[in-house]
């Protein structure tokens, strides 16, 4: 019998290992955030457990999620990755509830430098990932809002994607998401998934939160998850809040408001393909006539 090339490979080598997995529940914590860290950890580990206990297998906190979010805040904030009380903390939730934590963002000291940080614990406690946040939100509304992340963090460098059991799920940071070059990166590398914990303000959030978390969804073709925390008026930055999830159709699957909330969902990569193959303008990029131009 003639075999094809395909045939001549043992399947061995293309049956996909037992843990993998083509849908996942995933839960996206939208906490309020104060001023006491302690109280800011203790709160994130019992909505981890809380997710657990509703079947999530994959949990995500917020943007700065043991610390108010403010310049002034991430010296005094900030811990060492992965030494520090938070992360020792979400290590061992994420052991004890055996599911996969990002953990949202923690303001991280390196040396005398600081970064804006997600760190993503496996059902073993592992760190598996850990991204620095790669565009700083230095920004300048007259009026409305004035933030300049720059003057006491540093910029990450570092693409970061994780494996979720045969799943690749990608990670940026709130600004990031406003940046198509990086979400288009990760999806080259294979994401079915990006996780932005974010906290947009109350001038960007109602103009650009959704706005862009679909058009992320839609340009890539893939799920879409921004994680915030709940709006507090009283303190120095007003989040918008508005936790979201987008399937690769670019349809908003669910939606917070401001106030503390789960959003838990099911996040299935079929879709993705169904999207890709129905919508394949992943092999119509005219890259020969954009790189041309670009070379002029
Ligand atoms: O892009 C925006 O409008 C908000 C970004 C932000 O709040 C952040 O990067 O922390």
């Amino acid at each position: 019998m003639c075999e094809s090339a395909t045939d001549a490979v043992h399947p061995r080598f293309f049956r996909k290992p037992e843990h993998y997995v083509r849908a996942f529940k995933i839960a996206l914590i939208q906490m309020s955030v104060g001023p006491d860290k302690a109280k800011n950890v203790a709160a994130a580990i019992s909505e981890i457990h809380k997710a657990k206990e509703k079947g999530a297998q994959l949990v995500a906190l917020p943007e700065c999620f043991n610390s108010p979010y403010g310049t002034k805040y991430f010296e005094e904030y900030a811990e060492e990755v992965p030494s520090g009380s938070t992360c020792r903390a979400l290590s061992r939730a994420a052991a004890e509830a055996g599911v996969c934590v990002v953990g949202g963002t923690l303001p991280e000291r390196c040396g005398h430098a600081l970064y804006n940080t997600c760190t993503v614990w496996d059902g073993s406690g592992a760190l598996v990932a850990t991204y620095r946040k790669m565009h700083l939100f230095d920004i300048d509304i007259p009026n409305k809002i004035t933030f300049k992340e720059s003057e006491v963090l540093s910029a990450g460098d570092q693409i970061t994607t994780f494996d979720y059991q045969g799943i690749k799920i990608g990670i940026g940071i709130c600004y990031d998401l406003r940046f198509i070059e990086m979400s288009h990166l990760m999806a080259k590398q294979g994401c079915s998934l990006l996780i932005y914990p974010g906290a947009f303000n109350m001038t960007t959030g109602p103009k650009h939160w959704e706005l862009l978390a679909r058009a992320r969804a839609n340009d890539e073709q893939l799920w879409v998850a921004l994680v915030s925390p709940a709006r507090d008026t009283t303190a120095g930055y007003v989040a918008w809040g508005h936790t979201l999830l987008v399937d690769p159709w670019a349809t908003v699957v669910d939606q917070l408001g401001e106030a503390p909330g789960t959003i838990m969902a099911d996040v299935d990569v079929n879709l993705v393909e169904e999207v890709r193959s129905q919508i394949p303008i992943r092999v119509q990029r005219r890259t020969d006539i954009y790189d041309t131009v670009h070379k002029k």
